[in-house]
């Protein structure tokens, strides 16, 4: 095994020689650059571009090669010059050998499953009809966030606003994804959560193998069979909700995402013939993404106007002067709210949750002047891009004001003109065609959560209320975020459910 690899290892050296490949740190042998990466991918990928530049190229362990991307110019060209050629996702160790590790949306090669499946992501799922038929149940949702939050700021009791905040996002997913039951003692939406993210762990574990090169079955052997047991759960709770869904169905105007999956897969005229892993896998994607990233973007923007009081009151007042004094802010109020979208953008600039997004090349290309091999794995730095200095003014200062310099904040939408170029530079979505369809339903929990949260209530920081500022500190791991759960004490405000 070892002389196959080293053989191919010097085969690919041999070729790499007559490329012009992107700058290159001293590699170790066997490790390559390995040893260059610490436990926050994205920092560590940060703190290289900055000694290296905004192109490099690593490898990782005896086979994995990595084309790194860290500047809003780079970003360009990879997310709109070269759209096409960046538009697959890499391939991972085992994926074959995992439950519908092959059959994700997120994960599709670019090719006609995927196709059909974005068409019908932007058409019938995560498409405007479908955002407004779910708005009562964020609407729901935050109602009873905000009974909770009341309820600990009437007794004078700090609450664990992260905790509430997560369990806001996964319960709204859970019921626009499935209908499920997000209390009671079957909590499903709570199980589906658990097993998600321990499915994810697990799975991240096993495909560390990639970079073992001739040693990459030891980590199956470690945790392949407790990533598959994970996975049959959550399958076991998905087929018994989808026999529900086929003995009862819901109404026209009720319908959840698993009714309109079950129609597309049930239709012989399809385009594309979905089977039930697709169905299944796809729920998985939604439940991934949907939940953990904009839980977590809240939690930030918590953090940033409780340590930022003037921003804080400069919302509330804006809030107030478009919806007066007498009713709950609503989502149909956020076109009217400015700066509350330019607070929410600049958090998502400052903590983009996928800190970091993979693609792969499908063909040969050129970025500025440098060889990109076909099949090289690529990691955009979102959060290099959005904090390149060449295109943001104090990158690292929180100041929404800096997104309503345009006439409007839609203008600033994903690009800036500097010396006659446009750039993509604000990406926490990604951008071109493999770039976030879920981005207006995230908008719409993230602004109206927020906008309710200040409405109705001034925060104190810390675990008894009285520290001067929330801890920033940023956890390990893939996303971006928080080291520390934000725990503060609500001071009411405004209580909307009190009759008038
Ligand atoms: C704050 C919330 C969110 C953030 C920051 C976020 C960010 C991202 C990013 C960076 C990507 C990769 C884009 C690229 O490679 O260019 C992505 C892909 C994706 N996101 Fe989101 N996302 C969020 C919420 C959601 C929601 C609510 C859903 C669905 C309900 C969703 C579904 C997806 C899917 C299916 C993909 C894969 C798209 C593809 O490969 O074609 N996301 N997201």
């Amino acid at each position: 095994l070892l002389l196959r690899s080293s053989l191919k290892k010097r085969n690919k050296q041999v070729a790499d020689l007559d490329l012009h490949l992107p700058p290159s740190p001293a590699a170790l042998p066997v490790l390559g650059h390995l040893h260059l990466l610490g436990r926050s991918l994205y920092q560590s990928l940060d703190k290289l571009s900055s000694k290296y530049g905004p192109l490099l190229y690593l490898r990782l362990g005896p086979s994995r090669r990595l084309l790194v991307v860290s500047s809003a110019s780079m970003a360009t060209e990879v997310f709109k010059t070269n759209d096409l050629a960046f538009s697959d996702r890499p391939s991972f160790a085992f994926e074959e050998e995992l439950p519908y590790g092959s059959e994700g949306f997120f994960s599709a090669k670019y090719g006609e499953y995927w196709r059909f499946m974005k068409k019908v992501c932007m058409t019938q799922l995560l498409g405007a009809k479908q955002l407004e038929q779910s708005r009562s149940i964020r609407r729901e949702e935050i109602a009873s966030l905000l009974c909770r939050v009341l309820e600990s700021g009437q007794k004078k009791e700090v609450i664990d606003l992260g905790a509430e905040l997560m369990k806001l996002t996964n319960n709204a997913t859970c019921r626009l994804a499935m209908s499920t039951r997000v209390s009671g003692e079957t909590n499903e939406a709570e199980q589906i959560r658990d097993l998600v993210k321990e499915s994810l762990k697990l799975a991240t574990k096993v495909c560390f193998g990639d970079v073992l090169g001739p040693f990459k079955r030891l980590s199956f052997w470690l945790y392949g069979k407790q990533a598959i047991d994970v996975t049959m759960k959550y399958d076991g709770i998905l087929e018994r909700i989808w026999k529900e869904h086929e003995e009862t169905g819901h109404k026209e105007n009720e319908q959840d995402l698993m009714d309109i999956l079950l129609k597309v897969y049930k239709n012989d005229k399809a385009e594309f013939q979905m089977t039930r892993n697709h169905v299944k896998a796809l729920l998985l994607d939604i439940f991934v993404a949907g939940t953990g990233s904009s839980g977590e973007v809240m939690q930030w923007t918590m953090s940033e106007l409780i340590n930022n009081p003037h921003i804080l009151k400069k919302l509330r007042e804006e809030i107030s002067s478009v919806v007066g004094t007498g009713r709950l802010v609503d989502e149909s109020d956020i076109p009217n709210l400015p700066y509350l979208q330019a607070v929410v953008k600049e958090t998502l600039r400052l903590y983009p949750p996928l800190a970091v997004t993979t693609r792969e090349c499908r063909e040969h290309c050129k970025i500025k002047g440098y060889d990109i091999p076909q099949n090289t794995m690529v990691a955009i730095n979102l959060y290099s891009v959005m904090r390149d200095p060449e295109v943001w003014d104090n990158p690292n200062e929180f100041r929404p004001e800096r997104f309503l310099v345009s006439s409007t904040v839609e203008g600033h939408d994903n690009e800036t003109t500097i010396k006659g170029r446009n750039l993509v530079d604000f990406v926490p979505f990604g951008a071109g065609r493999r770039g976030c369809p879920g981005s207006a339903l995230a908008y719409n929990t993230i602004n109206s959560t927020i906008a309710s949260l200040v409405q109705c209530f001034d925060w104190k920081a810390g675990a008894s209320g009285d520290e001067a500022k929330v801890n920033m500190e940023v956890g390990v791991g893939l996303s971006l975020a928080k080291a520390h759960s934000l725990v503060c004490l609500p001071v009411v405000l405004f209580n909307p459910f009190r009759a008038p």
